[in-house]
Protein backbone atom coordinates (compact mmCIF):
# COMPACT_ATOMS: atom_id res chain seq x y z
CA UNK A 1 0.00 0.00 0.00
CA UNK A 2 1.34 3.05 -0.92
CA UNK A 3 1.33 5.80 1.75
CA UNK A 4 -1.26 7.83 -0.31
CA UNK A 5 -3.48 4.92 -0.27
CA UNK A 6 -3.43 4.71 3.84
CA UNK A 7 -6.31 5.42 5.39
CA UNK A 8 -7.59 6.18 9.10
CA UNK A 9 -11.19 6.42 10.40
CA UNK A 10 -11.87 8.03 13.25
CA UNK A 11 -15.41 8.48 14.80
CA UNK A 12 -17.26 10.66 12.04
CA UNK A 13 -13.69 11.50 10.14
CA UNK A 14 -11.77 10.05 7.30
CA UNK A 15 -7.90 11.04 6.96
CA UNK A 16 -5.85 9.90 3.96
CA UNK A 17 -1.66 9.48 3.81
CA UNK A 18 0.02 12.28 4.92
CA UNK A 19 -3.29 13.96 7.00
CA UNK A 20 -3.42 10.56 9.00
CA UNK A 21 -2.49 11.90 12.73
CA UNK A 22 0.61 10.04 14.58
CA UNK A 23 -1.55 8.69 17.44
CA UNK A 24 -5.05 7.61 17.84
CA UNK A 25 -7.45 9.51 20.25
CA UNK A 26 -7.62 6.42 22.56
CA UNK A 27 -4.06 6.74 22.28
CA UNK A 28 -4.53 10.70 23.69
CA UNK A 29 -7.14 9.67 26.03
CA UNK A 30 -5.02 7.54 27.88
CA UNK A 31 -1.21 8.68 27.27
CA UNK A 32 -0.94 11.21 30.20
CA UNK A 33 2.28 12.40 29.13
CA UNK A 34 2.48 15.52 27.25
CA UNK A 35 1.48 18.91 28.38
CA UNK A 36 -1.64 19.53 30.17
CA UNK A 37 -2.66 23.45 29.41
CA UNK A 38 -5.66 22.59 27.71
CA UNK A 39 -7.30 21.77 30.98
CA UNK A 40 -7.08 25.63 31.52
CA UNK A 41 -8.48 26.25 28.42
CA UNK A 42 -12.44 28.45 28.40
CA UNK A 43 -13.60 25.27 26.02
CA UNK A 44 -12.50 22.94 28.93
CA UNK A 45 -13.75 24.83 31.56
CA UNK A 46 -17.05 25.39 29.37
CA UNK A 47 -17.33 21.83 29.92
CA UNK A 48 -16.62 22.06 33.69
CA UNK A 49 -19.12 24.56 34.44
CA UNK A 50 -21.71 22.71 32.28
CA UNK A 51 -21.02 19.88 34.85
CA UNK A 52 -21.71 21.67 38.06
CA UNK A 53 -24.94 22.75 36.41
CA UNK A 54 -26.36 19.16 35.87
CA UNK A 55 -24.61 18.14 39.32
CA UNK A 56 -26.51 20.77 40.70
CA UNK A 57 -29.88 20.47 39.13
CA UNK A 58 -29.36 16.82 39.05
CA UNK A 59 -28.94 17.36 43.00
CA UNK A 60 -31.93 19.83 44.16
CA UNK A 61 -34.30 19.13 41.39
CA UNK A 62 -36.19 16.79 44.20
CA UNK A 63 -35.60 18.92 47.13
CA UNK A 64 -39.45 20.50 47.86
CA UNK A 65 -39.94 24.00 48.90
CA UNK A 66 -36.93 25.52 50.17
CA UNK A 67 -35.75 28.94 51.45
CA UNK A 68 -32.28 30.20 51.34
CA UNK A 69 -30.87 32.12 54.39
CA UNK A 70 -28.10 34.08 54.25
CA UNK A 71 -25.31 35.91 56.39
CA UNK A 72 -22.24 36.62 57.59
CA UNK A 73 -19.43 33.64 57.43
CA UNK A 74 -17.86 35.30 59.84
CA UNK A 75 -20.48 35.66 62.94
CA UNK A 76 -19.64 33.35 66.05
CA UNK A 77 -21.51 30.95 67.54
CA UNK A 78 -21.74 32.60 71.23
CA UNK A 79 -23.14 35.99 68.89
CA UNK A 80 -27.01 36.76 69.16
CA UNK A 81 -27.34 36.98 65.55
CA UNK A 82 -26.43 33.27 65.56
CA UNK A 83 -29.10 31.91 67.72
CA UNK A 84 -31.37 33.88 65.80
CA UNK A 85 -30.22 31.85 62.63
CA UNK A 86 -30.45 28.90 64.34
CA UNK A 87 -33.99 30.11 65.55
CA UNK A 88 -34.96 30.57 62.00
CA UNK A 89 -33.66 27.75 60.47
CA UNK A 90 -35.69 25.56 62.97
CA UNK A 91 -38.80 27.73 62.44
CA UNK A 92 -38.52 27.36 58.41
CA UNK A 93 -38.10 23.62 59.03
CA UNK A 94 -40.93 23.09 61.33
CA UNK A 95 -43.23 24.86 58.52
CA UNK A 96 -41.88 22.59 56.05
CA UNK A 97 -39.14 24.36 54.40
CA UNK A 98 -35.85 22.87 53.37
CA UNK A 99 -33.25 24.94 54.75
CA UNK A 100 -30.54 26.08 52.04
CA UNK A 101 -27.38 28.07 52.93
CA UNK A 102 -24.23 28.67 51.46
CA UNK A 103 -22.95 25.98 53.91
CA UNK A 104 -20.00 28.00 55.06
CA UNK A 105 -19.52 28.79 59.02
CA UNK A 106 -21.36 31.85 60.61
CA UNK A 107 -25.13 32.85 60.12
CA UNK A 108 -25.37 29.63 57.52
CA UNK A 109 -24.11 27.40 60.29
CA UNK A 110 -26.35 28.64 62.72
CA UNK A 111 -29.38 28.30 60.02
CA UNK A 112 -27.85 25.16 58.65
CA UNK A 113 -27.82 23.17 62.65
CA UNK A 114 -31.44 24.77 63.04
CA UNK A 115 -33.29 23.06 60.36
CA UNK A 116 -31.25 19.85 61.25
CA UNK A 117 -31.85 20.07 64.65
CA UNK A 118 -35.71 20.06 64.09
CA UNK A 119 -35.69 17.75 61.86
CA UNK A 120 -35.76 19.70 58.95
CA UNK A 121 -33.97 18.81 55.37
CA UNK A 122 -30.30 20.73 55.66
CA UNK A 123 -28.37 21.63 52.44
CA UNK A 124 -25.29 23.55 51.73
CA UNK A 125 -24.33 24.87 48.80
CA UNK A 126 -20.58 25.65 49.32
CA UNK A 127 -17.96 27.53 47.30
CA UNK A 128 -14.38 26.55 46.21
CA UNK A 129 -12.41 29.58 48.19
CA UNK A 130 -8.53 30.14 47.97
CA UNK A 131 -8.08 28.98 51.64
CA UNK A 132 -9.14 25.43 53.09
CA UNK A 133 -12.65 25.55 54.22
CA UNK A 134 -14.64 22.48 54.74
CA UNK A 135 -18.91 22.50 54.51
CA UNK A 136 -20.19 23.03 58.07
CA UNK A 137 -21.10 19.92 60.06
CA UNK A 138 -24.88 20.30 60.23
CA UNK A 139 -25.72 19.75 56.46
CA UNK A 140 -27.34 16.71 55.29
CA UNK A 141 -26.68 17.48 51.76
CA UNK A 142 -24.39 19.60 50.13
CA UNK A 143 -22.33 20.55 47.14
CA UNK A 144 -19.29 22.32 46.56
CA UNK A 145 -18.91 24.63 43.70
CA UNK A 146 -15.99 25.77 41.75
CA UNK A 147 -18.18 28.86 40.22
CA UNK A 148 -20.06 31.74 42.01
CA UNK A 149 -22.44 32.57 39.27
CA UNK A 150 -23.76 28.73 38.77
CA UNK A 151 -24.27 28.54 42.92
CA UNK A 152 -25.90 31.54 43.24
CA UNK A 153 -27.98 30.53 39.94
CA UNK A 154 -29.13 26.62 42.50
CA UNK A 155 -29.94 29.31 45.19
CA UNK A 156 -32.41 31.40 42.83
CA UNK A 157 -33.84 28.18 41.33
CA UNK A 158 -34.10 26.07 43.75
CA UNK A 159 -35.56 28.43 46.53
CA UNK A 160 -38.74 29.83 46.78
CA UNK A 161 -37.56 32.63 49.57
CA UNK A 162 -34.32 34.26 50.41
CA UNK A 163 -33.88 35.44 54.82
CA UNK A 164 -30.86 37.67 54.85
CA UNK A 165 -29.66 37.91 58.10
CA UNK A 166 -26.63 40.93 58.74
CA UNK A 167 -23.73 39.95 56.69
CA UNK A 168 -20.84 41.60 54.96
CA UNK A 169 -20.17 42.05 50.89
CA UNK A 170 -20.94 38.31 50.19
CA UNK A 171 -24.55 38.67 51.92
CA UNK A 172 -25.42 42.23 49.99
CA UNK A 173 -24.31 40.48 46.69
CA UNK A 174 -26.73 38.08 47.36
CA UNK A 175 -29.49 40.18 48.90
CA UNK A 176 -29.15 42.62 45.61
CA UNK A 177 -29.45 39.94 43.61
CA UNK A 178 -32.35 38.50 44.42
CA UNK A 179 -33.94 41.98 44.57
CA UNK A 180 -32.70 42.74 41.15
CA UNK A 181 -34.85 39.47 40.11
CA UNK A 182 -37.93 40.22 41.53
CA UNK A 183 -37.85 43.85 40.70
CA UNK A 184 -37.34 42.95 36.93
CA UNK A 185 -39.51 40.02 37.20
CA UNK A 186 -37.10 37.39 36.14
CA UNK A 187 -38.62 35.22 39.72
CA UNK A 188 -41.97 36.19 40.38
CA UNK A 189 -42.17 34.33 43.85
CA UNK A 190 -40.25 35.75 45.70
CA UNK A 191 -40.16 37.06 48.94
CA UNK A 192 -36.85 38.60 50.54
CA UNK A 193 -37.04 38.99 54.36
CA UNK A 194 -34.21 41.08 56.34
CA UNK A 195 -33.45 40.29 59.78
CA UNK A 196 -32.42 42.39 61.94
CA UNK A 197 -34.39 46.10 61.81
CA UNK A 198 -31.16 48.15 63.30
CA UNK A 199 -28.95 46.76 61.45
CA UNK A 200 -31.13 46.71 57.69
CA UNK A 201 -32.72 49.94 58.54
CA UNK A 202 -30.21 52.57 57.44
CA UNK A 203 -29.56 50.71 54.44
CA UNK A 204 -33.44 51.23 53.88
CA UNK A 205 -33.46 54.75 54.87
CA UNK A 206 -30.57 55.29 52.53
CA UNK A 207 -32.51 53.52 49.43
CA UNK A 208 -35.36 55.42 50.08
CA UNK A 209 -33.43 58.54 50.18
CA UNK A 210 -30.94 57.91 47.53
CA UNK A 211 -32.19 55.72 44.99
CA UNK A 212 -36.50 56.43 45.58
CA UNK A 213 -36.17 60.30 45.53
CA UNK A 214 -33.49 60.46 42.58
CA UNK A 215 -36.08 58.28 40.78
CA UNK A 216 -33.58 55.52 40.56
CA UNK A 217 -35.59 52.84 41.62
CA UNK A 218 -40.01 52.81 41.14
CA UNK A 219 -42.34 53.45 44.45
CA UNK A 220 -42.93 49.42 45.30
CA UNK A 221 -39.03 49.04 44.83
CA UNK A 222 -37.95 49.27 48.83
CA UNK A 223 -41.08 47.34 49.83
CA UNK A 224 -39.50 44.46 48.09
CA UNK A 225 -37.40 43.57 51.61
CA UNK A 226 -39.21 43.25 54.72
CA UNK A 227 -37.51 44.21 57.25
CA UNK A 228 -38.24 42.24 61.11
CA UNK A 229 -36.87 40.88 64.10
CA UNK A 230 -39.11 38.21 64.90
CA UNK A 231 -38.20 34.90 63.75
CA UNK A 232 -42.17 33.92 63.55
CA UNK A 233 -42.40 36.68 61.72
CA UNK A 234 -39.85 35.56 59.06
CA UNK A 235 -42.01 32.50 58.22
CA UNK A 236 -45.12 34.21 58.61
CA UNK A 237 -44.32 36.80 56.10
CA UNK A 238 -42.84 33.57 53.31
CA UNK A 239 -46.27 31.63 54.25
CA UNK A 240 -48.33 34.64 53.67
CA UNK A 241 -46.43 35.42 50.20
CA UNK A 242 -46.88 31.78 48.95
CA UNK A 243 -50.24 31.16 49.79
CA UNK A 244 -51.02 34.51 47.70
CA UNK A 245 -49.48 33.49 44.36
CA UNK A 246 -51.06 29.84 45.10
CA UNK A 247 -54.58 31.97 45.17
CA UNK A 248 -52.91 33.99 42.12
CA UNK A 249 -52.01 31.26 40.19
CA UNK A 250 -55.47 29.52 41.31
CA UNK A 251 -57.31 32.54 40.15
CA UNK A 252 -55.76 33.35 36.72
CA UNK A 253 -56.04 29.17 35.76
CA UNK A 254 -59.75 29.80 36.53
CA UNK A 255 -59.49 32.43 34.29
CA UNK A 256 -58.20 30.93 31.20
CA UNK A 257 -60.07 27.63 31.79
CA UNK A 258 -56.78 25.78 32.41
C1 LIG B 1 -14.42 32.47 57.46
C2 LIG B 1 -14.79 32.76 56.04
C3 LIG B 1 -14.57 34.16 55.53
C4 LIG B 1 -15.30 31.78 55.29
C5 LIG B 1 -15.90 31.99 53.95
N1 LIG B 1 -16.68 30.88 53.64
C6 LIG B 1 -17.81 30.88 52.94
N2 LIG B 1 -18.39 29.69 52.69
C7 LIG B 1 -19.55 29.66 52.02
N3 LIG B 1 -20.21 30.75 51.57
C8 LIG B 1 -19.66 31.93 51.80
C9 LIG B 1 -18.42 32.07 52.46
N4 LIG B 1 -18.12 33.37 52.52
C10 LIG B 1 -19.12 34.02 51.92
N5 LIG B 1 -20.07 33.18 51.50
C11 LIG B 1 -21.35 33.54 50.84
O1 LIG B 1 -21.57 34.93 51.06
C12 LIG B 1 -22.42 35.16 52.18
C13 LIG B 1 -21.61 35.64 53.37
O2 LIG B 1 -20.65 36.57 52.96
P1 LIG B 1 -20.21 37.73 53.98
O3 LIG B 1 -19.56 37.02 55.14
O4 LIG B 1 -21.47 38.42 54.34
O5 LIG B 1 -19.28 38.58 53.19
C14 LIG B 1 -23.06 33.83 52.54
O6 LIG B 1 -24.46 33.92 52.54
C15 LIG B 1 -22.51 32.83 51.53
O7 LIG B 1 -23.47 32.41 50.59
Amino acid sequence: MTESQKIRRAGPLTFHGRAIPETTTDQRLLDRRGPAEWVHTDPWRVMRIQSEFVEGFGLLSEVGQAVSVFGSARTQPDSPHYELGETIGGKLAEAGYTVITGGGPGVMEAANRGAQKAGGTSIGLGIELPFEQALNEYIDIGVTFRYFFVRKTMFVKYSQAFVVMPGGFGTLDELFEAITLVQTGKVTRFPVVLVGTEFWGGLRDWIRKNLLEEGLISPGDPDLMHLTDDPDEVVETIRDAHRNLAQMEYAAGEQDGT
